[in-house]
């Protein structure tokens, strides 16, 4: 369960104001939230992950109220809570795919039976790849790398800033159905934002800031 209340954040004081729709979404329930560019998009993605402190507002995930705890928990909350997929994934470049996706267990502190890691794999089309170097994945294979770290720790939220928009169509729908097939199995709530309007028609939930 993700809400937010009365949010607001500003870089510097001196600066623009943002101030963010109230959320409210029930277990597993998705988000896609669209808008221009530079409207704030990934700050607010950035707010939801704990990255920036509000100035005012509540963010509530998991029934913890995330702007309320101390950066060390906060640090612990994210790694075992919240999924992360980027644009580009933050693969570790001198390690393989498998040893990335144990390494991001290991920071999680949560511990998987060792099966579970090749059965992402299979699922993500990567199960092939599993001991290859980061530099020799495609874009798209990358991209998948991405969701597999983002969820192998089984978080409450998935969040997913533009995780489509330097792929082709068939990827970027690839990419949709795997991120929202990933949440469903691990009853997490999945938000993306994006400026990437084929990305749509995956979602009845939308918002616009
Ligand atoms: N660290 C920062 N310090 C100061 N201003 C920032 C910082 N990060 C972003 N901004 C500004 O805040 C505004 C919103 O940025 P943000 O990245 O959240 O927008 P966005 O909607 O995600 O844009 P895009 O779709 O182009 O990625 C922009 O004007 C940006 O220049």
């Amino acid at each position: 369960m993700v809400t937010t209340e009365n949010l607001t954040f500003y870089y510097k004081k001196e600066q623009h104001t943002f101030s963010f729709p109230d959320i409210f979404l029930e277990k597993q329930e998705d988000l896609l939230v669209l808008g221009k560019s530079g409207i704030g998009k990934t700050t607010f993605l950035h707010l939801l992950a704990g990255l920036l402190k509000p100035v005012n507002g509540t963010i509530c995930i998991a029934d913890t109220a995330i702007n309320s705890l101390s950066a060390r928990k906060l640090d612990i909350f994210r790694g075992q809570n919240i999924g992360l997929v980027f644009q580009k994934s933050h693969a570790i470049q001198s390690l393989n795919v498998f040893q990335n996706l144990q390494a991001r267990l290991f920071f999680s502190k949560k511990a998987i039976h060792p099966k579970a890691i090749d059965q992402l794999l299979i699922e993500l089309g990567l199960i092939e790849y599993k001991n290859s170097a980061i530099q020799e994945l495609s874009v798209g294979q990358l991209q998948r790398l991405g969701i597999a770290l983002s969820v192998i720790h089984n978080p409450k939220v998935i969040l997913a800033d533009e995780p489509t928009s330097s792929l082709d169509d068939e990827n970027c729908k690839i990419v949709i159905e795997l991120l929202k097939k990933q949440a469903k199995q691990t009853e997490a709530n999945l938000i993306v934002i994006t400026h990437d309007h084929r990305v749509k028609s995956f979602f009845s939930n939308t918002i616009t800031i």
